[in-house]
This record gives structure tokens, C-alpha cells and sequence, in this order.
């Protein structure tokens, strides 16, 4: 059996105000998805849903080969930079969830080699710039194997040319460690590139496009697809 994890008809109200309205779809093993919408649309909401934080919520949430989350089954990386414990070094951060288990020295090393953090391991947080952190952060993430890794718009505090260099590296990695992942984003160009599947959310609908670009993307410069991809979205978000 492969990772499954379905929605059917979840709702959410907070005091009184509907934020997700009958949401439907699955999430398959393998699939790099991207929830894309607006500010303010409930994709955090949504995510958090999906991770296990947040319980309260009507309709139902089936997860084939994982564990009702949370538990060490997610990853989880947040958009903000302070998530990771400030007196820890790089190391000691990444192998923090499962320390006292099961340390991996070659999985450790292959992830710092993988993750670009060799030559900062031995450094702390305030040492670091925003985007080594969120490096840290997706390191310690996937250090013990998740079956599927949730990401809230973990680059877009980030200039243009680290958060690409960022969205590189989580393509590089989910290729290598063949990560399930979601996640969210309200940037069309930042989900065009690193997704196979894009969900757009708009409150109660849901429209979910296979995004075949992706692999071309990755081998090719994104402004030249931007046109004819961006306008694509763009639309359709409009008309939802
Ligand atoms: N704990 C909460 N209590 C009350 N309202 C909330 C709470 N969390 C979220 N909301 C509201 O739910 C709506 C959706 O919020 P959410 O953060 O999920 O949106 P989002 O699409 O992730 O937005 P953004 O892209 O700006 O992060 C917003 O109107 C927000 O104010």
C-alpha cells in the first residue's frame, strides 16, 4: 500500500466566519504539491489541518501507511526563522528530534552534503542568515525520514535569488530522497517550479492541475514559460 491521505468535505469555521468550505482531494505518495492561493484563503488553515495541529475542524481526513499525525511520520517547516532552538549548533538541531533514538552519522552527513550546511554545521542560529536557517530548519525536517514533508511558505520572507536558490535545493532533495511533499504558497511562479501537482484554493472550491512544467522547468530557465503559465493561473484564480 502506498501513502494515501484523503479529504472529503473538511470544513472550517473560525467565530463564525466559514474559511474552508467542503474541501476535496488526495494526496498521493511521490507528489510534490503546492497549494497556491490568495492571502487570507485558508491555506495555512488547511495545512495545519492536514499535519494534525488543528483537530477541530468538521468532515473527515483518511491517512493510508501513516500515522494519524502529529508524530515523527510529518515533517514540518514553518515560513518563520526563528524555529529553530537558539542554543543548539546546526547539528544539534537537525538530529534533535530523534537525538536519543537513533543518531545516523552518514545520514547526517549525506544531509549536510545534500543541504549545502557542511561548512556551517558547527555554527548557531544567530550566525546564520535567513536562508541557511530555513536550510536547518528543512534538514532537520526530513533527518528521520518523514513520509510526507508540510511546508507553510517557508521562503517568502527571502529575496528573489535565495529563494530561488532555496526552491533548487528542496527540488534537489525531494528528488533524491523521493519526498511526498505539500506546500503552501501564494506565489504562482514559485509553484509552477517546484511542483507536479498544483491544488488552487479559493474558500469552497478547489481546482487541481497536473503540472507538467515542472520537469521542463527544472531544466530550463521559469521566465521562459512565464507568460503563457502565469497568465494561465492567473486566470483561472480570477474566474473562481
Ligand atoms: N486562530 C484563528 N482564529 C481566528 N481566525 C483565524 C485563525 N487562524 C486563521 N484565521 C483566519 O482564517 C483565514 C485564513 O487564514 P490562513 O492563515 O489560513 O490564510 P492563508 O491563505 O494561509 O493566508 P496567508 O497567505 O496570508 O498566510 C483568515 O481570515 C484568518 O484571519
Amino acid at each position: 500500500m502506498a501513502l494515501k491521505i484523503k479529504l472529503n468535505n473538511v470544513c472550517k469555521t473560525f467565530d463564525n466566519k466559514k474559511v474552508l468550505k467542503d474541501i476535496n482531494f488526495e494526496i498521493n505518495e511521490g507528489k510534490k504539491i503546492v497549494i497556491l492561493g490568495k492571502s487570507g484563503v485558508g491555506k495555512s488553515t488547511l495545512l495545519n489541518i492536514l499535519a494534525g495541529f488543528d483537530k477541530e475542524f468538521k468532515g473527515q481526513l483518511d491517512y493510508s501507511e501513516i500515522n494519524t499525525p502529529p508524530n515523527l511520520d510529518i515533517g514540518f517547516v514553518f515560513q518563520e526563522f526563528d524555529q529553530l532552538f537558539p542554543w543548539m549548533s546546526v547539528v544539534d538541531n537537525i538530529i534533535f528530534p530523534v537525538k536519543k533514538k537513533a543518531f545516523d552519522k552518514k545520514r547526517l552527513e549525506k544531509l549536510l552534503e545534500l543541504i549545502e550546511l557542511e561548512e556551517s554545521k558547527d555554527k548557531f542560529p544567530n550566525e546564520l542568515s535567513g536562508g541557511m536557517k530555513q536550510r536547518v530548519a528543512i534538514a532537520r525536517s526530513i533527518y528521520n525520514k518523514p513520509k510526507i514533508l508540510f511546508l507553510d511558505e517557508p521562503f517568502s520572507s527571502l529575496d528573489n535569488s535565495l529563494r530561488s536558490s532555496l526552491q533548487d535545493i528542496l527540488i534537489k532533495v525531494s528528488n533524491v530522497e523521493n519526498l511526498t511533499f505539500v506546500f503552501v504558497t501564494h506565489d504562482i511562479r514559485e509553484a509552477i517550479k517546484i511542483s507536479d501537482e498544483i491544488i488552487i484554493l479559493k474558500n469552497d472550491k478547489v481546482i487541481i492541475i497536473e503540472n507538467s512544467i515542472s520537469k521542463k522547468i527544472a531544466e530550463k530557465n521559469i521566465d521562459e514559460f512565464d507568460k503563457e503559465y502565469i497568465d494561465f493561473y492567473q486566470k483561472i484564480i480570477s474566474k473562481m
